[in-house]
């Protein structure tokens, strides 16, 4: 049988990447990465943190555009996963414009808004605390789909107004390969919005209708794993009609890449950083939210559920240390690229095994504690050097997700190993070393293990299971008549 294959695309914070997996031989033939460069600022709202979707889709087609040509028109299924919590609106039948070029046909953002990320801060304690109590297990936090939807609601109505439809950027992805007039989303990505019911897979309709919530731009719920739709167009080669799957999380498709089972914790370091494990079956979360543990219980599928040290401070603090560097270096008169910055940190860590710098890199606070920022302490004249900060910055990152989830938690668990994810952690061997540090349990690190190679899997398996479905049910069907 001729080569198929199921492509996956992850849109994640800092980078675009995109994989062809053999739909047989369940192995990832290509893979592309492109950073999105998207980040744009936003003088008008205090902490705010902003992508441009135009500049995203675009590192979407250069990665698309990257791709073996004579494969793309082999894809029978699209599978689209991306950064969590943050929302963009668009206007329904006009959020794209579809265009034919040197690489097929593709479409250009139109009618959109800036992507608010998980990483916006505009939504303080006292605004947060303003808002109804949800109904839910998840508590709401700064940068959560609902919670910027109501600040524009209270401080920018008029530009909610432009828009009838809102999702997450990767709902919007899948939206315009769709063609679709509204926006279906997954209980993945819906919980990590707020006001969503994991159980019952609803929103919160009532308590949003009665605090004055713009309800009619709530997507339609929809299973994680299930398919939104189908191309409205030919794409990058990809022929029209292709199945596209509703957009799921990037935190569970890098789990979905690398857990094999019950015993397999996982810690992901993308920009931000996850430690989790699963819940046993049986398990179902608390009925109202408790804001002050730092371990949440995010949907996975077929209703169960991931118990997740979700860390909003993980590469994103590397990559804040080295843009720091890069631009003193710049007023000090000398340029170097950030690639050579990192591979030059790395190197002299890994020449600094150890460190007495204490680094607390909680630049971004956390969710559970958003006041207490990043710390050095017991600094001294002999342990400045570079290799000694870049040690220390490293330690800091998995000793935060340690207080967070601590090995012991693990343990009880009945956890074995700990299997490691995400390029910020496959690209640092010195990220690489704390973890075996910290770590009481093996650590092993595959080879592509990532969001995009995790949706790829899932909407494979899908396919695979629907399969054998419909063989044995035609073996069924020939049998009884
Ligand atoms: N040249 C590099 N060497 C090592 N690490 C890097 C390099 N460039 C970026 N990183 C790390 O990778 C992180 C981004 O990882 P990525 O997988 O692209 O994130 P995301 O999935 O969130 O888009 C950055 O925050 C940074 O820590
Ligand atoms: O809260 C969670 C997951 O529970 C989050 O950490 C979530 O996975 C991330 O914030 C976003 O999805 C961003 O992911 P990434 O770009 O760092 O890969």
């Amino acid at each position: 049988m001729a080569a198929q294959y199921v492509l996956g695309m992850d849109l994640g914070t800092t980078s675009i990447k995109v994989v062809l997996l053999d739909s047989q031989s369940k192995t990832v033939t290509d893979s592309r990465a492109f950073p999105a460069s998207s980040d744009v600022s936003n003088e008008d709202a205090e902490h705010a943190k902003e992508q441009d979707p135009a500049r995203i889709v675009s590192a979407l087609d250069q990665c698309m555009a990257a791709l073996p040509k004579e494969k793309l028109n082999k894809v029978i299924c699209i599978g689209v996963s991306g950064q969590m919590h943050g929302v963009v609106f668009w206007k329904s039948r006009t959020g794209c414009k579809w265009s034919s070029g040197d690489a097929g046909h593709t479409f250009i953002p139109q009618d959109v808004s800036r992507l608010i990320t998980w990483q916006d801060g505009r939504c303080s304690s006292d605004f947060l605390s303003s808002l109804p109590k949800p109904e839910s297990h998840l508590s709401v936090a700064t940068g959560f789909g609902c919670a910027s939807i109501f600040w524009y609601t209270k401080h920018r109505p008029a530009l909610l107004s432009e828009f009838s439809v809102a999702g997450t950027i990767q709902d919007y992805v899948v939206s315009m390969l769709c063609g679709s007039e509204d926006c279906v989303m997954t209980g993945q990505n819906a919980a990590s919005w707020g006001y969503f019911n994991t159980t019952n897979n609803q929103w919160n309709m009532e308590i949003l209708k009665g605090a004055g919530f713009p309800v009619h731009l709530l997507p339609v719920p929809v299973e994680s794993g299930s398919i939104a739709g189908r191309t409205c167009s030919a794409w990058h080669g990809i022929p029209a009609d292709t199945p596209v799957g509703a957009a799921l999380g990037d935190f569970q498709c890098s789990v979905y890449s690398c857990m094999r089972d019950k015993a397999d914790a996982v810690l992901n370091l993308s920009t931000s950083a996850q430690l989790t494990f699963a819940m046993p079956a049986d398990f179902t979360p608390p009925i109202a939210p408790d804001p002050v543990p730092p371990i949440a219980y995010f949907p996975y599928f077929h209703n169960t559920y991931l118990a997740v040290a979700a860390s909003l401070n993980g590469g994103n603090v590397m990559a804040t240390f080295v843009g720091m560097l890069t631009s003193w270096m710049k007023e000090l008169g000398v340029e170097l690229s950030e690639s050579k910055v990192y591979s030059t940190l790395v190197q002299c860590a890994l020449t600094q095994p150890n460190t007495d710098l204490c680094v607390t890199p909680t630049l971004l606070g956390e969710r559970h504690n958003p006041t207490s920022l990043g710390r050095v302490s017991d600094i001294s004249p002999t342990n400045l050097s570079l290799g000694h900060v870049t040690r220390g910055v490293c330690r800091g990152i998995l000793a935060n997700l340690a207080t967070m989830m601590p090995p012991q938690m693990l343990l009880a668990a009945g956890v074995k190993r700990i299997m490691g994810s995400g390029s910020a952690l496959s690209r640092n061997e010195v990220l690489k070393q704390e973890v075996e540090r910290m770590s009481p349990l093996p650590v092993v690190y595959g080879e592509d293990v990532d969001s995009a190679v995790g949706v790829a899997m899932v909407f494979n398996d899908k396919l695979c299971k629907d399969t054998a479905r419909s063989i044995s049910h035609s073996v069924y069907c020939k049998h009884v008549t």
